[in-house]
């Protein structure tokens, strides 16, 4: 179990992390979700014991990031956002490498070195020069590497970005392979969906805080409620915005041409209730458009609302 109590990390003045709390349990893939900046990468260095906090601590199976750190290494295997592979080297003397400086013996090492090359999809590739590998096959190699001590925490930065949709796949085919094993993930990336597919539990960072966390289906389900509603008008937008806007079962309005555009909280017989009191308040409808919300529109919301009332200073 990984338990975040409290965290925040200063650089000067710049705030990458503040109060986070958060618990990971054993065997679960959690995956931190946020925009470039959110403070994911810091989380994520802190977790893997390279950075320190500026207060608070991570607890990992009850070890402290701060002052465990080496038993914390011990049970973590880390993949940077940005990683350097030695293209001189060949596959299997790449893996060979990082096993010796976990001093695995050979025998340990040649017996690693031919499950993980499997696990990774890059039998075939063993006696292949590094620098030969797709970006995709470098991606997997490294995640290989931080396997090779059999860790059973992976805490993975972004390790999808900048691969084709096949190799996104792949890499997620991986992933989930993973946790059948019994790994327990985190995992960061800036796009939801794809973190939505394979974890049990994701936390939307903002600005260095955590805005929104827990269960995708828990989520997904306090979402039910609510829908996007597009109504388009054939006169005074400006009217028609200002009304809708003022409804208790609405936030978020917008206008873009003739189309208002907001999140509409309320069943059926609501939305009905109120397209008939705009039309008697004299908002000449000409088309109402209405789709559920899913993760992506979630997570653009709840960003765009941190970021209107930082700006407001609420
Ligand atoms: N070494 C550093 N010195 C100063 N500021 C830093 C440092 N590392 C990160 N920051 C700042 O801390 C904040 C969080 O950065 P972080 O890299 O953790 O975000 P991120 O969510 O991983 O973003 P990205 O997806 O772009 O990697 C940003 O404002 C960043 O500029």
């Amino acid at each position: 179990m990984i338990e975040f109590q409290h965290v925040s990390k200063k650089y000067g003045t710049t705030k990458a992390l503040a109060d986070v709390s958060l618990t990971i349990e054993s065997g679960t893939i959690y995956g931190f979700v946020g925009a470039n900046g959110a403070g994911k990468s810091t989380a994520f260095s802190i977790l893997a014991t390279l950075i320190p906090v500026s207060s608070g601590d991570i607890l990992v199976n009850g070890k402290s990031v701060t002052y465990e750190a080496h038993a914390v290494r011990a049970m973590i295997g880390y993949m940077p956002d940005f990683f350097g592979v030695y293209d001189q080297l060949k596959v299997e003397e790449y893996l060979d490498f990082y096993g010796s400086a976990y001093q695995l013996s050979e025998a340990v090492r040649a017996k690693k070195i031919t499950e993980l090359l499997s696990l990774v999809r890059l039998t075939e590739k063993r006696f292949e020069y590094v620098d030969d590998l797709s970006r995709g096959m470098k991606q997997r190699l490294c995640l290989a590497r931080t396997l090779i001590h059999n860790p059973d925490i992976l805490i993975l930065d972004e390790p999808a970005s900048g691969l084709d949709p096949r190799a996104r796949v792949e890499m997620r085919d991986i992933l989930k392979d993973l946790k059948r094993l019994g790994k327990t993930i985190c995992i960061s990336s800036h796009i939801l969906p794809e973190l939505a597919e394979i974890c049990d539990e994701i936390g939307v960072l903002h600005a260095g805080r955590l805005i929104a966390s827990g269960n995708i289906a828990e989520i997904e389900a306090q979402l039910q409620g609510e829908k996007w509603v597009t109504v388009s008008v054939v006169e005074d937008e400006g009217s028609a915005l200002a009304f809708f806007a003022n409804l208790p079962q609405v936030a978020n309005a917008t206008q873009q041409g003739d189309a208002i555009s907001f999140v509409f909280t309320g069943d059926e017989y609501a939305q009905a209730a109120v397209l008939k009191q705009a039309i008697e308040a004299g908002i000449r409808v000409s088309a109402l458009e209405v789709q559920k919300k899913n993760l992506e529109d979630v997570f653009m919301v709840i960003t765009k609302e941190v970021a209107q009332r930082e700006s407001q200073n609420i």
